[in-house]
Parts: C-alpha cells; structure tokens; sequence
C-alpha cells in the first residue's frame, strides 16, 4: 500500500508527479493562498509525509490531529516554522533544503544592500512620480559600500557566501556568529568581534541567522542604539529578530540612517505597518531565495527526500 503525502501547496506538477510511485497524494490547490489552519488539520488525520512551506506552522496542535505522520519536508532552510523537540518527542523526522539556496540568497543579500544603500528603489519611485526635474548635486545621494565596514550576525552557510562577496567591494569584514570560523579568518581576514562591537563599528550589518528563542529579539532599542547614526541594517533571516518598533522609532529619530528588509514578524505586513511609511525603509516579500533555478533545486531536494522516505530508505538533509 502507498503512503499517504499531504502537500500543503499547489506546486510545479512536473515536480510532483514522480513521487506518485511511492505516495497516494493529496494537495492544498491553491498556489498563492495558505491553507486554512482548520483544512491542515484535518488534511493531516491520515498522513505518513507532510511537505510545507515555511508559512505552514508545524507544531503540537497539528501533531495532535497527525497521529500517523513519519516526515515533515520544509520548503525553506530556516526551519522555525517546525516545533523541531515535539516532532522529535514522537520520532518525527523533518528535512529541509540547506546549500541550495546560499549562493542565491547572498546575492540578493548584496542587492538588498546596494539598493538601500544607493536608494535605488526610492529613485525607481521618484522617477515614475515625474519628480525628475534635473540633475542636481545632492539628488538621491545615498551610502557608499566600496571600501566601508560591514557587520555580519550569523556567520553560517549565506553569512559566509555575503562575507565573500563583500571582499569584492573592498568592504572591511567583521562578524559574530555561536562560534568563530578561524578557516575563514585565516583565509579571507574576516574578523571576529563582540556583538557589541559590531554593531559600533559597522556601516552595514548583516543579520544571518536563524530564528529561534536565542535570536527572537537579538537586535532591539538597546542594539539598535548602539548602531551608529548613518548604519544600515540588513535582515534577510526572519522578522521576529529585530524588534520592529524599536527599528521604527530608531529609524524616525534620524539614529539609524535606513534598513533593508525581506522578512517581517507578520508575513505578509499588513499595508498600515509604520515601516512602510517611512522612505529609507527597503520592504521586500521575503524574495531572498527566489530565482527560477533556486526554487526548482529546493523542490527537488524536498523531492529527494520524500522519495528516499519512500523507497523506505533514511531522507538526508535531516535536521537535528
Ligand atoms: N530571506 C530568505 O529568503 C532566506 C532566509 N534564510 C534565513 O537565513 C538563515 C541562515 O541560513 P544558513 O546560512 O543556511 O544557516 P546556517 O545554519 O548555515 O547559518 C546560521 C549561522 O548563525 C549562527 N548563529 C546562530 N545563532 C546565533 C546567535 N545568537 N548569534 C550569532 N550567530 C548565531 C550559527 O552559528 C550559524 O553559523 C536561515 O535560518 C533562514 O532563516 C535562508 C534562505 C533564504
Ligand atoms: O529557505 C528559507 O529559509 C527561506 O526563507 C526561503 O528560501
């Protein structure tokens, strides 16, 4: 008899279809739209495999209405999304999709930064509002990135690859991460620091890592103070680490010079969000990993694993 899969989106069905040999599937239709919270929980009563996205909360609540799952597949390396101890509790393995989307990420990571940096898309804007009226000295003048100091949290997989590419604009590379990376130190000159330290001396800081009870809140009013006036912040890991309101009011008091954000507390932020209103905010959908070919290789590892599942065979990319 074949397992039964619940896919908690409409994906590619080119990409879907060969796990038909192993698995009886079913499928939220809906490519745009999360699943109903209620619909999940009833989808999941008779499920052995369960591939989410990284909107899908897997927790003990659905573990409870899941008396029968085996595997959880995340769509997504940050897996804070998944309740990791209650699955493990009741010998629930889960994977995600890490390596695949690194290099991809830290180029979005750079563009993020140029673009905040240099105003980009506050320029894009102002053109199309017909504000163009000639050039003029300080027009749009914006932050250097050659040559400054960038901070990076969170010196992992894409902390890394962003740290690289920084090299390439002769930026001077700091980092703080759970434990120094002294290859890298050696091998490119990146520089470990406090936190603290950091986030004194860097033009540019980085956050990289993941989302968990260490890192909820890691950047607040009392970090953010520490920041010099003329800083800019980069998140491109998950919302709930910086503390919005506090990047609000620092923001607005003129202590903090702009911040680029792919990730919210709340996905989507709601149009009100106090964020939005200001200009030297860049606010992205949480597109850092999207490129054609990098979502088709974190489906596939998503697939692989389901298929080693499947062939009764131990999935890699376990997370544990
Ligand atoms: N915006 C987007 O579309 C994407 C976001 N991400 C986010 O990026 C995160 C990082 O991904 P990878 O680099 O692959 O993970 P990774 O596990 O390779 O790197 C994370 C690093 O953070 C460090 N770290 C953990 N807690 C820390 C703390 N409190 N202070 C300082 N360092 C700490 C770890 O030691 C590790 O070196 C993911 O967890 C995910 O949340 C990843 C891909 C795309
Ligand atoms: O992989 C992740 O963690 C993302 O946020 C999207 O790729």
């Amino acid at each position: 008899m074949k397992k039964k899969l619940f896919i908690t989106r409409k994906f590619p069905p080119h990409i879907v279809e060969p796990l038909k040999e192993f698995y009886d599937i079913k499928q939220w239709e809906e490519e745009e739209i999360v699943i109903p919270r209620e619909k999940l929980l009833a989808a999941v009563a008779d499920c052995e495999a369960l591939w989410v996205t990284l909107a899908d909360q897997v927790d003990e609540e659905l573990l409870v209405h899941a008396p029968h799952l085996k595997l959880v597949t995340n769509l997504a390396v940050g897996f804070n999304n998944i309740d990791i101890k209650a699955l493990r509790k009741r010998g629930i393995m889960a994977t995600n999709t890490p390596g695949v989307l690194t290099n991809t990420t830290a180029d979005f990571v750079m563009g993020l930064l140029l673009a905040t940096a240099r105003r980009i898309p506050e320029s894009d804007r102002y053109l199309r509002e017909g504000k163009w009226k000639s050039w003029y000295p300080m027009q749009l003048v914006g932050k250097d990135v050659s040559g400054s100091t960038i901070g990076i949290i969170g010196m992992g997989r894409i902390g890394q690859a962003v740290a690289r590419r920084a090299k390439g604009f002769d930026m001077k590379i700091l980092y703080n991460n759970r434990r120094r990376r002294h290859e890298a130190e050696e091998m490119y000159g990146f520089q470990y620091v406090s936190l603290e330290d950091l986030l004194k001396q860097s033009d540019f800081v980085v956050i990289m890592t993941p989302f968990n009870d260490d890192t909820v809140g890691l950047i607040g009013a009392e970090e953010l103070a520490l920041m010099k006036d003329d800083a800019v912040l980069i998140n491109a890991s998950r919302g709930g680490i910086i503390d919005e309101n506090a990047l609000y009011e620092t923001l607005k008091s003129g202590k903090l010079w702009a911040a680029g954000l792919d990730v919210f507390e709340q996905e989507p932020i709601t149009l009100d969000h106090p964020l939005l209103t200001l200009p030297n905010v860049v606010a992205l959908p949480h597109i850092g990993s999207a490129s054609l070919q990098t979502r088709t290789a974190m489906l596939m590892l998503n697939v692989k694993a389901l298929t080693a599942y499947g062939q009764g065979q131990t999935p890699s990319n376990r997370i544990d």
